[in-house]
């Protein structure tokens, strides 16, 4: 393989998919049309959003090879069609896209959540159809066609979700297309999937967009403060609490049960912080804070912390 102008992975000289079909064009669409371009992953890369001032935004954007003015044309003829809408969307575009799709054709998602998505879609697959869910485990807090950068997905986990009995050979392709933009791939069930995610990701943007909410509730502490003293740990909730309204609603709705149950086991630990607090049992909190160290240092020996979005951005 060709090394790619971008440097962030390899270029292929032919590509896996003759002609991609992604459905919304926010950060995580867009990053993945400027990665499949730029590395040759598909042919020709036909993008669709539903809203028309993103649609004109994402052609002055030069993002993929075409812009469809309706998602059933996006994704006629598709060999891999993605949806890249918020998670509550994922079943009626699913509905609105069913007779266009060709047989043969691989139908995959990047939602933050699996169980609800695989049983939303379900339904609607048409005969010789294969459907593989997927989640990479990238993002940013920004939202939209601008935010997409191509090295989104490099040295990120993507998670794959097919259900038991889905055909090898499209789970293959699938996989080959994630690890094509440099992701690394794994597969796990989607009720896995939701309960890993939940204490991972959704529980820390609750906790997030709660203590930002939180903070400017506080008559005593005005605006000016908050941004003021923000520069230890509370900048970095405020980064996490700015990600799309929308998209984190349906995380929520959609992946209910698991974040509950994460929230109860939370609440118990907290609890007993409370408690070493207010007794002053400073063995309890420095024991905790002694494993939790630990817990983040050997995140960081495995490379697994996140970098910042800036560092990987390419100018
Ligand atoms: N933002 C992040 O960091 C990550 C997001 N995800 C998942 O990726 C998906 C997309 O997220 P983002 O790209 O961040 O969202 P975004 O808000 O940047 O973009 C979503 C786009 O979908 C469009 N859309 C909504 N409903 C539609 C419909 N019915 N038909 C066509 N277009 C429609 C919106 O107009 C918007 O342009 C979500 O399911 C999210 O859970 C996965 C990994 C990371
Ligand atoms: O910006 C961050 O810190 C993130 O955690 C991004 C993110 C958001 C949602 C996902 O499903 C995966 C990754």
């Amino acid at each position: 393989m060709a090394p790619s102008q971008d440097s962030f992975a390899p270029r292929r000289e032919a590509p896996l998919f003759g002609r991609l079909a992604i459905i919304g064009i926010g950060l995580i669409g867009s990053s993945i049309a400027h990665a499949a371009k730029a590395l040759n992953l598909a042919g020709r890369v036909v993008l669709y959003d539903r809203e028309p001032e993103v649609r004109q935004r994402a052609r002055e954007l030069g993002l993929g090879h075409e812009i469809a003015d309706s998602a059933a044309a996006a994704v006629a003829d598709a060999d891999h069609i993605i949806l890249c809408v918020p998670v509550g969307a994922c079943g009626p575009v699913a509905a609105e896209i069913a007779s266009a799709l060709k047989p043969g054709a691989i139908l995959s998602d990047v939602g933050s959540v699996k169980k609800s998505v695989v049983e939303a879609v379900t339904p609607h697959l048409p005969e010789g159809v294969q459907f593989v869910p997927a989640h990479p485990v990238a993002g940013t807090e920004n939202s939209g066609p601008d935010a997409g950068f191509p090295s989104l997905f490099l040295n990120r986990w993507c998670i794959l979700t097919p259900a038991e009995g889905a055909d090898p050979a499209a789970i293959a392709a699938t996989r080959q297309f994630w690890e094509g933009m440099g992701a690394i791939v794994e597969i796990m069930t989607a009720s896995h999937h939701d309960l890993v995610l939940a204490v991972t990701s959704h529980l820390p943007h609750l906790i997030a967009y709660n203590i930002v909410g939180t903070a400017e509730d506080l008559a005593a502490v005005t605006q000016s403060e908050v941004i003021k003293f923000s520069a230890g740990g509370f900048r970095d909730f405020t980064r996490i609490a700015a990600s799309d309204p929308t998209m984190w609603r349906d995380v929520f709705l959609h992946n209910k049960d698991a974040v509950l149950e994460m929230l109860g086991r939370f609440s118990e630990d907290l609890a007993v912080l409370t408690r070493a607090i207010r007794f002053g049992d400073g063995d309890t909190l420095h024991k905790h804070f002694t494993r939790t160290r630990a817990i983040r240092r050997g995140i960081v020996a495995l490379g697994q912390e996140k970098p910042e979005t800036e560092k990987l951005r390419k100018d």
